[in-house]
C-alpha cells in the first residue's frame, strides 16, 4: 500500500484522511506514527501562514514530500472568531469540550439567521527542494443552541449543514468527506496536482 504522510497531531484530522485517501490505496500516517515530539510552534496569523510553516518543517527534518492542514472555524457573529485560533480557543491545554462551550456561551441569545459560520481548511504540499504549494476548501453552515451528533472532532457536534438537515458530528466519516472543508481542499489539491499522489510510495 501506498504511504502518505500528514504532519498533524490530531487523530480527529488523520481519520478524516483515512477516509478521503483509503479509497485511493494509501495509508495514512501522521506525526502520532513517525515524529511524536515534533510540535510546529503555529506563529502564524492566517490558516495559509501556519499550514505552509507545519508542512516545511516536517517535510524538512524528515526528507519527505508531507501535506500539513491549518483549519478552523468562522462564525461570522463574533468577527471570524475563533479562525486561526479555533484550537485553544478557550485557553490552556486544547480541549474540544472546553472550545464549544465557549462558542455556545458568546452566542447565546443570538437569534438562529445570525449563526451563519464556515470551516475552512488550508492544506499545504512541501516537498524538499521544490516550492511548497496551498489548496483550500470552505463548507458552510449554522452554529447549533445544543451539541448533536458522536462522530468527528472538534466543532463538528455544533456545526450544522443545512442542505443535508444535520450536524456534522451526525455524519459518518465518508459522508464528511464528501461535503467538508477538508475534502473541498483535498478535491482542489487533487486537480492542481494530478499526479502528486501517485508519485508518493
Ligand atoms: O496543528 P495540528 O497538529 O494539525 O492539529 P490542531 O488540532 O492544532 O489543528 P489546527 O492548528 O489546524 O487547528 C484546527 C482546529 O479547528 C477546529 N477544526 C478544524 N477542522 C475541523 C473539523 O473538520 N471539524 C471540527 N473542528 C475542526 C478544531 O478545533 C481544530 O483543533
Ligand atoms: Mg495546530
Amino acid at each position: 500500500m501506498k504511504k502518505i504522510v500528514i504532519a498533524t497531531q490530531n487523530k480527529g484530522k488523520a481519520k478524516d484522511f483515512e477516509a478521503l485517501l483509503s479509497p485511493l490505496g494509501y495509508e495514512v500516517l501522521t506525526l502520532l506514527d513517525v515524529a511524536q515530539d515534533m510540535d510546529v510552534e503555529e506563529t502564524g496569523i492566517t490558516f495559509e501562514e501556519n499550514a505552509i510553516l507545519k508542512a516545511e518543517a516536517v517535510s524538512k527534518a524528515l526528507n519527505i514530500p508531507v501535506i500539513s492542514d491549518d483549519s478552523g472555524l468562522e462564525i461570522d457573529a463574533l468577527n471570524g472568531e475563533p479562525g486561526v485560533y479555533s484550537a485553544r480557543y478557550a485557553g490552556g491545554a486544547k480541549s474540544d469540550d472546553a472550545n464549544i462551550a465557549k462558542v455556545l456561551d458568546k452566542l447565546a441569545g443570538v437569534p438562529e439567521n445570525k449563526r451563519t459560520a464556515r470551516f475552512r481548511c488550508v492544506l499545504a504540499v512541501a516537498n524538499p527542494g521544490q516550492p511548497t504549494e496551498t489548496f483550500s476548501g470552505s463548507c458552510e453552515g449554522m452554529i447549533l443552541e445544543a451539541r448533536k451528533g458522536e462522530h468527528g472532532f472538534g466543532y463538528d457536534p455544533i456545526f450544522f449543514i443545512p442542505a443535508l438537515n444535520k450536524a456534522m458530528a451526525e455524519l459518518v466519516p465518508s459522508e464528511k468527506a464528501a461535503i467538508s472543508h477538508r475534502g473541498n481542499a483535498l478535491r482542489e489539491l487533487k486537480q492542481s496536482m494530478p499526479t502528486w499522489l501517485d508519485e508518493q510510495k
